[in-house]
């Protein structure tokens, strides 16, 4: 039976070449998580998520947790079957998603009681309910329940923030049921401080996780900031556990923080863009709504593989977007998941061969020019 484990395979500066094992398969990183919010990569079928090179999902467990219920799920065999996705999953605690998307929450010391965005029924998220829910999903790597750190906030502020998630992580660590090849990562937060960055890695150390994500953090503070806030932080982490930053980001924002020591992203952009036709390209975000592409034969991007670009033109989507036809979100949201994998592997690729500094200069100067 597999044991959770990560393989360091090589380093290029603070930048790390892995392999993520798991009960449901492997995972090169850096890797690119797509979110799989309500069961569902949105506008795509499980088989096309995999085609883009794709390796692990993300599941939501507030979405779930309420509609169709983790219970539910279970009896069903699990989210692998439900949805169909034989690869390894990570669900995040429900947390996150509740301060943003639920009425009426009431935080405390033991958890978050709230209301459902869908019909009003009151729920309760605490650390113990939040592992039950991610066990029932049977997700391969499971979140610590955490508070994100609102920004700005004062040092006092995150200080009293931080030490609620860290007594949480306490409690997810306790509450988690270990089973080979399954995970469970803490959540280092501590806002843009470095001293309280620090206490929380130091914090979480010492309960022992299989992997560390930095939250708190693609929040608003800015890149300079984020990229500020990754150097002090993942030097403290340990070098054989992936590290995980949360809901980043950009292209730009992923291949500094790969720079930073991270190996593994989840972001919402490149599947919600792709349904309001922002498309992803080398040479930076492309609005296919804008009448310049209505005449245009060539393909969205040059040498793109995805099914968008090998078989269709710019002239076609934009009269797609502009039609409102269902084929146009799906075209763009495969196109712009196939770009992000398209990056992580052109990253792997590039520590693997000691360049990743020069292929982040080369990607920086592309996206400069901006699109023709
Ligand atoms: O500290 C954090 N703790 C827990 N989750 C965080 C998340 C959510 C990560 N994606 C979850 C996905 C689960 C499946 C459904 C989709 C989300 C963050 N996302 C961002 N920035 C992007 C942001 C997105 C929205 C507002 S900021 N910063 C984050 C910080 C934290």
């Amino acid at each position: 039976m597999t044991q959770f484990s990560f393989e360091l395979l090589a380093e290029d500066g603070a930048a790390r070449l892995g392999r993520v094992h798991t009960a449901h398969g492997a995972i090169d990183t850096p890797a690119f998580m797509p979110v799989g919010t309500a069961a569902t990569v949105k506008a795509m079928l499980p088989g096309s998520v995999a085609a883009t090179g794709a390796q692990i999902v993300l599941g939501n467990t507030y979405h779930l947790m309420l509609r169709p219920g983790a219970e539910r799920v279970a009896r069903l065999g699990g989210l692998h079957k439900f949805m169909n996705w034989p690869g390894p999953i990570l669900t995040d605690s429900g947390g996150f998603q509740v301060m943003s998307l639920a009425k009426l929450r009431k935080l405390d010391e033991d958890g978050v009681t709230f209301q459902s965005h869908h019909d009003g029924s009151r729920h309760r998220l605490t650390p113990e309910s939040s592992m039950d829910i991610q066990r029932l999903l049977d997700a391969d790597i499971t979140m610590a329940f955490d508070e994100c750190t609102p920004f700005p906030a004062t040092p006092e502020q995150a200080a009293v923030s931080m030490r609620l998630s860290m007594r949480w992580a306490a409690r997810s660590k306790a509450a988690f049921v270990p089973r080979p090849g399954y995970g469970l990562f803490g959540i280092v937060q501590g806002g843009v401080y470095p001293e309280l960055r620090a206490d929380s890695a130091k914090a979480l150390l010492e309960i022992g996780f299989d992997g560390y994500a930095v939250g708190g953090l693609a929040v608003g503070e800015g890149q300079e900031a984020m990229f500020a806030t990754l150097e002090v932080t993942t030097p403290l982490l340990p070098r054989d556990k992936p590290r995980y930053l949360m809901g980043v980001g950009r292209p730009s924002d992923i291949i500094g923080a790969v720079l930073r020591g991270v190996d593994m992203f989840d972001c919402v952009m490149p599947t919600r863009s792709g349904r309001t036709a922002q498309a992803f390209t080398r040479r930076g975000t492309v609005n296919l709504r804008n009448a310049r592409h209505q005449d245009d034969p060539r393909p969205l991007e040059e040498g793109c593989s995805c099914p968008c670009c090998r078989d269709h033109s710019r002239a076609y989507l934009h009269h797609l977007i502009r039609s409102e036809e269902i084929l146009g979100p799906m075209l763009l949201t495969w196109h712009n998941i196939q770009a992000y994998q398209d990056l992580m592997r052109s990253l792997r690729e590039a520590i693997a061969e000691g360049r990743v500094a020069e292929f982040a200069a080369e990607a920086a100067r592309l996206e400069a020019l901006g699109d023709i």
